[in-house]
C-alpha cells in the first residue's frame, strides 16, 4: 500500500506585520491573481502595487491582532484531520502547502519527498474551485512535477472542489442553525451568503466555474438547512479597477437595509478558516455599513475551522479519493482559455503578433500611468482604493 500523504493547499497569510509587504508581493506576482498582458511587467508591477498597498493592508492586519491566523488554524485542521484518518484506520501524514506564504507549497513537496510518500491526495482547503485559488496552486504543482522527475514516483490524485460533500453541507447547516437559534425571532433573520469575489472576466472569458459552484453551494446549504428564512448571495473583497462578480456585498447590504431588513446573519461561504476577510472585512467594515443602513442586528456565522463534522467530511473526502480512479493535475488545470483581441482589430484567437504588439503597448501605457499616479498621488487606482 505504501506511505500515504495528504497535501492541504491554502493561500497563506502574513504571520506578522513585517511579512505583509513580501506576502503581497508574492500574491501580486501571480498571473492567476492579477493578469498583466505583458509578462515582463508582472514583477515590477507586483513590487509597485504591494509597496503601495502594504500600509493599508498592515492597518487591517493590525486590527485582527497583528497577523493572519490562517497558518495556526490550517495546522490545527491538519492535526485534527490526521487524528480522524487514524481513527478510520488510515495511517496518513498531513502536509500544508501555502501559495503565497510559509509554509510554502515547495516546502511541503520537499518534506513529502523526504518522507518517501508513495500515495498522495491533493486537497485544496477551498470548497469551490477558482482559477485564482485552487487553480493557481494546481498550476504551481504542475510546474513542480515537470521540473522534478523524482515526483513522478508518487501516485497522486487531486480533489478539484468538494462543496457538494454531505458532511461539509451538514457542518455549514449546523453552524447556521446554531447561530439562528441564538437570536430572537430566528425565522425573521435574513441569511446573507458572502462569497469571495473574482473578476467577471475570469468567469466569462477564462471559463472559471467558480460562480456556478458558489451558486450551487449556496442552494445546497439552504436545502440542507431546511428553514424558511429568506437569503441573498453577494460577493466581497473586490480589489482593483476591473468589474468583479456582482452584487457586491456592500451594495447588497445597503439595499437590504433600505428595504427595511433589520436582522442579518452573514455566512462566509468561500472560506473554511477565520482570516482577514472574515475578522476584519465582515466583522468590522461590513458591520459598519450595515449599521449605517439601519441593520442593527448584524451577526456572522463562524468559519468551520476544526468543527468535528467538517473534519470528518475532509477525512471522508481523502478516503474516497484513495479508493477512486486518480485525477491528474493536467486534467484539472485545463480550462477553456480565450485570448481576446482589442477593438478596431479583427477578432482572432491565440497570441498572434498583433496581440503581442498591443499587449506591449497597453502594458507600457499602463505602467506610465501608474508611475504618474505614484508621483501625483491621484489617479484611478487611488480612486478605487487599490493604492
Ligand atoms: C487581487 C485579486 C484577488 C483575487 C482574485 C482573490 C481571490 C480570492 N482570495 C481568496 C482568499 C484569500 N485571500 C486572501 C488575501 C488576499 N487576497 C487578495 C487579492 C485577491 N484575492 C489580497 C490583496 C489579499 C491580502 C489581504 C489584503 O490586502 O486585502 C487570504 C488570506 C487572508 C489572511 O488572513 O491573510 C485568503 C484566504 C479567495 C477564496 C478568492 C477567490 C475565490
Ligand atoms: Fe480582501
Ligand atoms: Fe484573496
Amino acid at each position: 500500500m505504501g506511505r500515504v500523504g495528504v497535501l492541504l493547499l491554502n493561500l497563506g497569510g502574513p504571520d506578522e506585520l513585517d511579512d505583509v509587504g513580501p506576502f503581497l508581493f508574492n500574491l501580486f506576482s501571480d498571473p492567476e491573481i492579477i493578469r498583466i498582458p505583458f509578462r515582463g511587467l508582472q514583477k515590477p508591477l507586483a513590487w509597485l502595487i504591494s509597496t503601495l498597498r502594504t500600509k493599508k493592508s498592515q492597518e487591517n492586519y493590525r486590527q485582527i491582532g497583528g497577523g493572519s491566523p490562517l497558518r495556526r488554524i490550517t495546522e490545527a485542521q491538519g492535526q485534527a484531520l490526521q487524528e480522524q484518518l487514524n481513527s478510520k484506520g488510515e495511517d496518513a501524514r498531513i502536509y500544508i502547502g501555502m501559495r503565497y506564504w510559509h509554509p510554502f507549497t515547495e516546502e511541503a513537496i520537499a518534506r513529502l519527498k523526504r518522507d518517501a510518500i508513495d500515495r498522495l491526495v491533493i486537497l485544496p482547503l477551498y470548497p469551490q474551485f477558482s482559477i485564482s485559488t485552487s487553480g493557481s496552486s494546481f498550476r504551481l504543482l504542475e510546474r513542480l512535477w515537470q521540473e522534478d522527475p523524482a515526483l513522478n514516483k508518487i501516485e497522486y490524485t487531486v480533489i478539484p472542489s468538494w462543496y457538494q460533500q454531505p458532511g461539509y453541507l451538514q457542518a455549514m447547516a449546523q453552524l447556521i442553525a446554531q447561530e439562528l437559534d441564538s437570536l430572537p425571532n430566528p425565522d425573521q433573520v435574513h441569511i446573507f451568503f458572502s462569497a469571495h469575489g473574482v473578476p467577471v472576466s475570469y468567469v466569462e472569458e477564462a471559463g472559471d466555474p467558480y460562480q456556478k459552484e458558489i451558486e450551487d453551494c449556496t442552494a445546497l446549504i439552504m436545502q440542507t438547512l431546511n428553514r424558511p428564512n429568506p437569503h441573498t448571495l453577494a460577493y466581497q473583497s473586490r480589489v482593483g479597477p476591473v468589474e468583479w462578480l456582482k452584487p457586491y456585498t456592500e451594495d447588497a447590504i445597503k439595499e437590504l437595509g433600505a428595504s427595511g431588513i433589520e436582522n442579518l446573519l452573514v455566512v462566509p461561504v468561500s472560506f473554511v478558516s477565520e482570516h482577514i476577510e472574515t475578522l476584519e472585512e465582515i466583522d468590522i467594515e461590513y458591520r459598519e455599513i450595515a449599521e449605517e443602513a439601519g441593520i442593527h442586528n448584524f451577526n456572522r456565522v463562524p468559519a468551520l475551522n476544526t468543527h468535528p463534522v467538517f473534519i470528518e467530511a475532509l477525512a471522508d473526502l481523502v478516503v474516497d479519493a484513495l479508493n477512486a480512479p486518480s485525477l491528474k493535475l493536467s486534467q484539472v488545470t485545463q480550462l477553456k482559455k480565450k485570448v481576446k483581441m482589442y477593438p478596431q482589430e479583427s477578432w482572432e484567437w491565440g497570441m498572434t503578433t498583433t496581440a503581442e504588439v498591443w499587449n506591449g503597448r497597453l502594458a507600457m501605457l499602463g505602467f506610465l500611468a501608474l508611475i504618474l499616479e505614484l508621483i501625483s498621488g491621484h489617479g484611478p487606482l487611488h480612486f478605487v482604493g487599490l493604492l
